[in-house]
């Protein structure tokens, strides 16, 4: 589904992601984690192309984004949503004005747009909600709007960046199991970075830990936990119940 292969991102003389090749399965929810700075988000923005590979390819469901024109990347970007910490939505547009506005940047048929905004409303429970202004919601309101202006395109991928770092832990669950749903009933394949290990051993089925911008090991997740040690990518590997030699 996810294929990076060999993928370089440098800035400047510095390396934020290091020649990592990685593959995530269709259906997957694959975390992303690793210790501030380790190139989570890079690593993130690398799979839609926000961030421009230095070097390397990046292919999602078969297509090789790396080899696009600009105009055939913004029709795959159409099948890659994308949700952040900080929600980023339009505060002087209504919840339904920044699903719509999704909508109309994707040029989706105009006479099925606002049943498709008010469908994907529902999806996330907020359908009564739809004249409401970002000010007027929780954080967690607002982060299911944002889920659904990404579900609008009816995505393949949902990229998530920190999705609820900026949450309570109730209101974390809650966006959990949104996201659950969107994987399990939506089939949508979920590549999610978070530093807090209980969101990742919570929801991924898959993690990869990265270290200094490479692929310190990737793996599926477990529900053991063991001790901490003195490297801090072995200690999320062995919180994630995992063998750095297995
Ligand atoms: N736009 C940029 N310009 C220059 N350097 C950058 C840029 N974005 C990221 N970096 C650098 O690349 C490295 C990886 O950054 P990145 O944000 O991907 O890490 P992260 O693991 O997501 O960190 P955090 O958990 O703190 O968000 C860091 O050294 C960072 O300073």
């Amino acid at each position: 589904m996810i294929q990076l292969n060999s993928v370089v991102k440098k800035y400047g003389e510095s390396l934020a992601v290091d020649n990592i090749s990685l593959h995530i399965p269709r259906g997957e929810v694959h975390g992303i984690i690793g210790q501030s700075g380790a190139g989570k988000s890079t690593l993130l923005r690398l799979i839609n192309l926000l961030e421009i590979p230095s070097s390397g390819e990046v292919v999602v469901n078969g297509e090789v984004l790396t080899r696009l024109t600009s105009k055939q990347l913004r029709e795959a970007r159409k099948k890659i949503g994308m949700i952040f910490q900080q929600f980023h939505l339009v505060g002087n547009k209504t919840v339904l004005g920044n699903v719509l506005a999704a909508l109309q940047l994707a040029r989706y048929p105009k006479r099925q747009q606002v049943s498709r905004a008010m469908e994907c409303l529902a999806f996330v429970g907020l359908e009564d909600y739809r004249d409401r202004y970002p000010a007027e919601l929780s954080g967690g309101q607002k982060q299911r709007v944002a889920i659904a202006r990404a579900l609008s395109t009816s995505p393949e991928v949902l990229l998530c960046d920190e999705p609820t770092s900026s949450l309570d832990p109730n209101t974390t669950a809650e966006i959990l199991r949104v996201l659950e749903d969107v994987n399990k009933r939506l089939g949508v394949t979920i590549v999610l970075v978070s530093h807090e290990m209980d969101v990742v051993k919570s929801i991924c089925t898959s993690v990869t830990v990265l270290d200094a911008g490479r692929v310190y090991q990737s793996m599926p997740t477990t529900p053991k936990g063991i001790p901490a040690v003195d490297n801090t990518a072995e200690y999320f590997v062995q919180q994630l119940g995992g063998n750095r030699h297995a």
